[in-house]
């Protein structure tokens, strides 16, 4: 029985990989979660076999020239394509000396989106394996630009719109989308977009961006991914004005009108894809993130990217920082400027890593971590005045006005921005870290690169090539005084795809905070002493999906000790479970 069980198969025992995964096609709907409750209406979904010229207007099949001569003949495709047969590398290879012509980003945005719409395989093996080029292209900073002009570049409609208009037929709405297993739903309702503020429905560039990452990086197949936009108005002023805006024209609903639509979706994605698909929340502005985190951390399986994705990728980037700048988390005195959803989130992941470091309990070691909001220093005798998030940061000091001030009385070993406000970190501020730190820890999160509190080069050479720095958006490498500084890019990219691979393939049915240590704790290892040689606390992004799959096993590993896990029997090796499950964009043969 055991040897049948342990039964190796190519050197790997069976309970490693998934017996329903198809090669290089991602993991199949294993759990069978798309048929969700029992009493519920069912449509009767038919499938026609795709061929001759809607084959290769369909982008989930289309190979465009690298259709070879068998599959043109019995695909019906004979004189609907030139004769010449291409490799999917050459089209690989034409497709990336275009997209580096166009000198302007959105044009290369465009041309990636234009590529997903036509050739889905193609678009995710470009992606793949040029991804340090491309991310900055299809995420951010490029993204951010797109959503403001989402309007106006837009042509065929991504993901799926929820509008206030669709209020009581939510479910119905669900059912339009083309696929049935979904295992991952990014949502947003638009409203902090990136640092640049309410975009309404044309943040929808965001979960459209944030999911081609949970294939590119995490290997979750691109059908099993639904972005989602709910559309509640907007108080943009402008975009209220525009009269190519294409979202609804009237201001936010709020209070019950919001939460009543909210809850519809919530209700209805559980009934319709089951208990264990992953809705990640992104870019909600902070009054609704944290009500909506905690209301649904009991009853779904959620995640809000902004506040603990970025928490843990934060924490990654300041365990493994430590090799650099010295002492144990606990040595160190943290000051946030901006303390919403990524500052206070972020806050919250140190300070719990260090009590468990320290067996100092939380409130302890919530005091080494200080915050500076829009109004100064958060200090007790702000309490009674400050929303609810805040509260646990008003630690006992005077009033300070501002970050300078904070940064005088504090004294700071570790300096975060995560205020969405562009240059706050200035000469004098940076000067004032350097002048009690060796080895400065900067990291500047805000994005687009517009928004960051300051860039790499200021960085560098304010604090005379002494800081370790790291960014949301990436910058360039920069010489000062002969030598090469290479920034890390601080951004919960690292993070939420494999986090969600690893919660796909174990079968979470809830999102734990340990799981957030076990992500970060696995990405931190990803470090290699070459990357410390050259001033990074992050690993490059070009080894992503390795990183990815680490990060899944560690979260599926939590998963299963928390008995949160419903895929069972538990793989014996989960590396390899991960790696056996991620979504391969190499082209399938068609009979
Ligand atoms: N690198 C990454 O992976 C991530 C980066 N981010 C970035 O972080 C930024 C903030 O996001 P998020 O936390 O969600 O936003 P929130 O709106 O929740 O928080 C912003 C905070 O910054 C404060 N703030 C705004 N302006 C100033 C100012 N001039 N001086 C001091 N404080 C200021 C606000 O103060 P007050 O509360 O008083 O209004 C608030 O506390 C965004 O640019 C976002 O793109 C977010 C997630 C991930
Ligand atoms: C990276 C990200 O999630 C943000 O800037 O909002
Ligand atoms: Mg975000």
């Amino acid at each position: 029985m055991e040897s049948t069980m342990k039964e190796m198969r190519g050197g790997e025992s069976v309970l490693d990989m998934d017996p329903k995964s198809t090669v290089g096609g991602g993991v199949e709907d294993v759990y069978g979660e798309d048929c969700a409750t029992e009493d519920q209406l069912l449509t009767p979904w038919t499938y026609s076999v795709a061929s001759g010229y809607s084959l290769l207007r369909d982008p989930h099949h289309n190979k465009g020239l690298a259709f070879t001569e068998t599959e043109r003949d019995s695909h019906y495709l004979r004189g609907l394509l030139p004769p010449t047969v291409v490799t999917q590398q050459l089209q690989e290879k034409k497709l990336m000396a275009s997209i580096r012509k166009y000198q302007v980003p959105l044009q290369k945005y465009m041309a990636m989106m234009e590529l997903q719409e036509r050739n889905e395989r193609l678009f995710y093996k470009l992606l793949i394996d040029n991804v340090e080029e491309l991310l900055p292209v299809v995420y951010t900073p490029t993204v951010g630009e797109a959503c403001q002009k989402y309007g106006s570049i837009f042509r065929r409609p991504q993901g799926l719109y929820i509008s206030l208009k669709e209020k009581g037929k939510v479910l119905d709405v669900l059912k339009n989308w083309p696929e049935r297993s979904i295992q991952v739903i990014v949502v947003t309702d638009g409203e902090r977009i990136l640092g640049l503020g309410d975009l309404g429905c044309q943040g929808m560039g965001i979960p459209v961006g944030k999911l081609s990452l949970y294939t590119a990086l995490g290997g979750v197949r691109p059908s099993a991914c639904l972005p989602v936009t709910v559309d509640v108005g907007t108080n943009n002023e402008a975009l209220l004005k525009d009269e190519f805006y294409i979202g609804l024209k009237q201001r936010r609903a709020t209070g019950q009108e919001y939460a009543d639509l909210l809850h519809e979706f919530m209700t209805a994605v559980k009934q319709n894809y089951g208990e264990k698909v992953l809705i990640q929340f992104e870019d909600f502005a902070n009054h609704n993130a944290f009500t909506l985190l905690a209301k649904y951390g009991t009853t779904h399986l959620v995640f809000n990217d902004d506040i603990q994705g970025t928490a843990s990728v934060v924490l990654a980037g300041v365990v493994a920082a430590l090799k650099l700048i010295g002492g144990t988390l606990a040595d160190h005195r943290f000051l946030f400027l901006g303390a919403g959803e990524a500052g206070t989130g972020i806050a919250e992941l140190i300070a719990l890593e260090m009590s468990k470091q320290t067996k100092a309990p939380l409130e302890e070691t919530r005091k080494k971590i200080w915050l500076v909001d829009s109004k100064g220093l958060i200090v007790s005798s702000r309490k009674d005045s400050l929303q609810h998030f805040k509260k646990p940061w008003a630690h006992e000091h005077e009033p300070v006005k501002n970050l300078l001030g904070a940064v005088q009385a504090i004294k700071p070993t570790v300096l975060i921005g995560s205020s969405g406000v562009g240059r706050t970190f200035t000469k004098e501020i940076i000067e004032t870290v350097a002048s009690f730190n060796e080895k400065p820890l900067i990291m500047a999160l805000s994005n687009p690169t517009s928004q960051s509190e300051c860039t790499a080069e200021e960085a560098y050479t304010w604090s005379q090539g002494r800081a370790i720095f790291a960014s949301g958006s990436p910058f360039d490498p920069f010489e000062y005084n002969g030598k090469l500084f290479v920034p890390g890019q601080a951004n919960n990219a690292y993070i939420f795809p494999g986090f969600g691979l690893g919660l796909v393939i174990s079968g979470a049915i809830r999102v734990h905070d340990d799981m957030l240590l076990a992500a970060s704790e696995a990405l931190a290892k990803q470090v290699s002493e070459e990357n410390y040689d050259k001033g990074l606390i992050y690993p490059p992004f070009s080894n992503i999906r390795k990183i990815s799959a680490n990060i899944a096993a560690n979260v599926a590993a939590k998963a299963y000790e928390l008995g949160v896990a419903t895929r069972l029997p538990r793989p014996v090796n989960l590396l390899k479970y991960a790696e056996s499950c991620m979504y391969s964009p190499v082209y399938r043969s068609f009979r």
